[in-house]
């Protein structure tokens, strides 16, 4: 499953969308993006996201703010960009340095500005089935499942890891959809046995090629969502693509894989947050 490929089909759909509405509005969608310190991997996130922003006609500004800025500066922050009329979606990269305490970051946000989906309302709303802004990597997963219509209904999915950038908010997902999920994590008994039960296998734990072929069932979907780096400096995932693709009917290579559909997804949730706050003051004019 190509990523690449999917992420430039969304942003074309998006692109043509947010012409239309900054005709019709006068207004244009504005993403900000707050990055603490100077990680190389956030920074170049950031910057990619802003690049893509601008692509699909956006207005985006990256606000960098020192390693050593303070939980009540950044806090500050996001109250002024909240208040901010002409800002319709925030994000704060992370991870955020150890002395900031990243759930208050996040329920700083205005819920209606949350473009990550990781405000506890969001994620509420998720875990009960109602319509809000999703997490973007498990947004983009579904995307590309559908994309490639992957069946989900019925189908067993095994998730590995449980974070809650990707573990829960797409089992939530997957349930919604009707599969039967299991969630698996470092202390699972039995990871084998349950893996090779799994139709639909979604790997986010963050250790490089864990997933090897003889963890899969023979045409299964894989998706690989770790994004880690060698020595050498090279990304592989969390799938041993080479030893794994022989044996399943479809799987994401990394890169190429879920991450451009991570980037996708966040437009996709700026533009409909955009929508929603214009609609809103168009209402109450
Ligand atoms: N506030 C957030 N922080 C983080 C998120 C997030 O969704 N919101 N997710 C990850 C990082 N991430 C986005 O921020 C992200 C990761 C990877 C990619 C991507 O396109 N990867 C490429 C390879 C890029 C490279 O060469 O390094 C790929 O897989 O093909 C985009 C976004 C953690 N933090």
């Amino acid at each position: 499953m190509d990523g690449k490929e999917v992420a430039v089909v969304v942003q074309e759909k998006i692109k043509k969308q947010t012409a239309e509405w900054i005709k019709r509005t006068g207004q244009t969608p504005k993403l900000t993006a707050v990055v603490v310190g100077k990680n190389a991997a956030s920074q170049f996130y950031v910057r990619s996201k802003k690049k893509a922003a601008m692509e699909v006609g956006f207005i985006s500004e990256i606000i960098e703010l020192p390693a050593k800025v303070t939980e009540v500066e950044l806090l500050a922050c996001i109250k002024e960009l909240n208040q901010d009329v002409t800002v319709h979606g925030i994000l704060v990269q992370l991870p955020l340095p150890q002395h900031i305490d990243e759930h208050k970051v996040i329920c700083q946000i205005d819920v209606y500005k949350d473009v990550d989906g990781f405000h506890p309302e969001q994620v509420g709303a998720l875990s009960i089935g109602l319509n809000g802004l999703a997490p973007c990597t498990p947004a983009g997963i579904i995307e590309l499942l559908k994309y490639y219509k992957i069946k989900i209904s019925g189908k067993h999915a095994v998730v590995i890891g449980r974070s809650n950038i990707v573990g829960k908010p797409i089992a939530n997902m997957l349930l919604k959809l009707d599969a039967t999920v299991t969630i698996t994590h470092s202390q699972t008994q039995n990871l084998a046995e349950i893996t090779r039960g799994a139709d639909i296998l979604i790997v986010s734990i963050g250790q490089p090629h864990f997933l090897t072929a003889d963890l899969v069932k023979e045409g299964a979907v894989v998706i690989d969502v770790g994004i880690n780096r060698t020595e050498a400096g090279k990304l592989i995932g969390d799938v041993d693509f080479e030893g794994v693709k022989e044996k399943v009917f479809a799987i994401t290579p990394v890169p190429g894989g879920v991450g451009p559909m991570t980037i996708s997804m966040l437009l996709d949730n700026t533009l409909v947050a955009f929508k929603r706050i214009v609609s809103v003051e168009n209402k109450e004019k």
